[in-house]
């Protein structure tokens, strides 16, 4: 059994709403809704465990859940203080038994099918897989006082998305692991890292962007849009194919 636990715990202080960002409509869909979709449709998802603030458990539930009838949601439940705390809660939630389980934020909308599949397949095969695009730009490590130090080879340089995919009990001993030596982290990869595996990492997508400050919404518009239409331009061309 695969189980999905989306993180949408985060208050969002960085976008700086009055609303947390997951709940912010992009074309008339809210992102944690556009992000619920990916997964609901996916095969491979057999259950969503669903992380939100405490305060948001109902109005989650009435207004995405319902509204969307999400079928494959089988717990909307409380987050912690940290996304390391709300990723722990969702394990503990999730189906007895679950065997892989695919971790993604609930503010990365653009995930496509096929790498959350693919990095399902990765996570049986090697335990730890997760999803990453090489950096475009140059990396510098700066002082203190912001004077460079270094430049880090670029080919050996990810930037690490989700989804994060793991064998359920990798992961939740990685947590537990953490949870008991004080070890914190922003995201489950180095988690698992710390308790000593290793995580195969699969190429991902430029627009499986973490929605995160204002500018990355009008970017998320763009994103949308050209989707959308790629998405007619298939369905006409396979439509004329008949
Ligand atoms: N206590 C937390 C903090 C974060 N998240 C989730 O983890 C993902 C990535 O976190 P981030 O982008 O940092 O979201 P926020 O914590 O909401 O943002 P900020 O740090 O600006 O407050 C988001 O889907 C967020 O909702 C969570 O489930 N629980
Ligand atoms: C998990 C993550 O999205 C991978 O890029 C990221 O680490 C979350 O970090 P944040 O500090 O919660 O923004």
């Amino acid at each position: 059994m695969v189980s999905a636990v989306i993180v949408a715990g985060g208050k969002g202080e960085r976008m700086g709403y009055d609303i947390p960002k997951q709940y912010i409509n992009i074309k008339g869909r809210e992102i944690l809704a556009i992000t619920l979709d990916a997964f609901e449709s996916c095969e491979s998802i057999d259950e969503i465990i669903l992380v939100v603030p405490e305060s948001y458990i109902d109005f989650c539930l009435k207004n995405i859940v319902e509204k969307y009838c999400f079928k494959k949601v089988k717990k909307v439940v409380k987050g912690g203080l940290s996304r390391q705390e709300s990723v722990y809660n969702g394990l503990l939630n999730c189906n007895p038994h679950c065997e892989v389980v695919v971790i993604h934020d609930g503010v990365r909308p653009f995930i496509q099918e096929n790498i959350i599949q693919k990095s399902i397949e990765g996570a049986k095969k090697f335990g730890a897989c997760a999803v990453g695009v090489y950096v475009k730009d140059t990396i510098k490590v700066v002082d203190d006082e912001k004077f460079i130090v270094s430049t880090l080879k670029r080919d050996e340089l990810i930037s690490i998305q989700t989804p994060q995919t793991f064998k359920y009990d990798l992961i939740l001993k990685s947590h537990e692991y953490a949870k008991q030596n004080n070890i914190t982290a922003t995201d489950d990869c180095a988690l698992s890292e710390g308790y000593g595996c290793k995580v195969k990492i699969i190429e991902g997508d430029y627009f499986n962007i973490k929605i995160t400050t204002r500018e990355d919404i009008i970017i998320a518009r763009a994103i949308y849009d050209s989707l959308l239409k790629n998405f007619k331009e298939e369905q006409n061309e396979n439509w004329s194919r008949l």
